[in-house]
């Protein structure tokens, strides 16, 4: 976690939202005072281990709330397109809770902390469940492969549109960045085939790898990003197209694996600081959740060491303290 997140900062008194996000000047002065206070931090790395990633710029940074009434924030690059990565696991988890039930979901995957790296080996060795968490590569690729369909293209297709109907408009995946972690991601075909010999693989591994890696290379914005945020502080009905996508009691189970392990070794930290459920990718993007009030997104692609983006949590954490969103904050009635 970034050292920065370590160390108290004067925020100023926040707004105690009971219901909804406060009315919406409020909201827009807070989105903008977040994006000159973060602006200039320069702390992180663009991720590079996929080669494609590596293109972004250090400077793309957007911002954007979405709340439960629909209603949408917006400031910096919020319409720049990058790919959802690890982001897609949560709406993935969801959906497939959806279509299997969320106790058979639980089973097959797991729901605890991992307190280890994203694509850990280690993980799978050492927790009986093996894929822990549909949050850490192993339990995201174990979930993928429980996608129901015929066939690849058909469980392709059932995610992209799941996670198209969480955006609220159709995501296309970023073909560059697909090929090029497509042939560089031998680490996770490695983990889909441990956990094949695990019995925690539910289709052919190298099937499942490719999928994953597809639903990773979608296109999103920080705007699409709030909007998916939302969808799940909505009990699952999108507060912009008013379509329902997922039933509210799978969004209260995905919000209950973000916040375990969200942003992977770092998820304790998180929580401390921001106190909400969020989800991190490694081309930068940052999901997080108010049940009941909205989401936010955000984008700037400089990286911690654990993956997560730097900008995104300072910004998180500032508007949580604002807006008066952390969930452990004793509020009034
Ligand atoms: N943390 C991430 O966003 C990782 C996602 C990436 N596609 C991977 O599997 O390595």
């Amino acid at each position: 976690m970034h050292d920065r997140l370590h160390t108290d900062e004067a925020f100023g008194p926040s707004i105690v939202s009971t219901g909804h996000l406060p009315p919406n000047p409020r909201v827009d002065e807070l989105v903008e005072e977040a994006w000159q206070r973060y602006r200039g931090v320069g702390d992180g790395t663009v991720a590079d281990y996929i080669p494609a990633l590596a293109k972004a710029s250090a400077d793309w940074f957007g911002i954007c709330i979405a709340g439960v009434d629909g209603v949408v924030h917006a400031i910096g690059d919020a319409e720049r397109a990058f790919s959802i990565q690890s982001i897609s696991k949560p709406f993935v988890f969801a959906l497939v809770c959806q279509a299997l039930g969320g106790g058979r979901a639980r089973q097959s995957i797991g729901v605890n902390a991992t307190g280890l790296p994203f694509n850990s080996v280690m993980a799978i060795e050492l927790n009986a469940d093996r894929t822990m968490n549909p949050m850490v590569n192993a339990g995201a690729i174990a979930t993928t492969s429980l996608a129901p369909g015929a066939n690849a293209e058909e469980r392709w297709r059932f995610i992209r549109d799941g996670l198209s109907h969480f955006a609220g408009r159709e995501l296309t995946m970023d073909q560059e960045v697909y090929e090029s972690e497509a042939a560089t991601n031998q680490r996770n075909q490695g983990i889909a085939r441990l956990l094949l010999a695990y019995d925690r693989m539910y289709s052919d591994p190298e099937e499942a790898t490719d999928i994953y890696t597809r639903q990773c290379a979608l296109n999103v914005t920080a705007r699409d990003l709030a909007v998916m945020g939302a969808t799940l502080a909505d009990g699952g009905v999108n507060p912009v197209t008013k379509e329902r996508v997922v039933d509210e009691d799978r969004c209260r189970r995905v919000l209950a694996v973000m916040a375990t392990a969200g942003l992977y070794e770092q998820s304790g930290d998180w929580l401390y600081e921001v106190g909400l459920p969020g989800k991190s990718g490694v081309a930068g993007g940052l999901v997080t959740t108010a049940p009941g009030k909205g989401g936010l997104g955000v984008f700037s692609p400089p990286l911690d060491a654990a993956g997560n983006s730097v900008r995104g949590q300072l910004v998180t954490r500032f508007l949580s303290e604002r807006l008066g969103l952390n969930l452990f904050a004793s509020q009034p009635a």
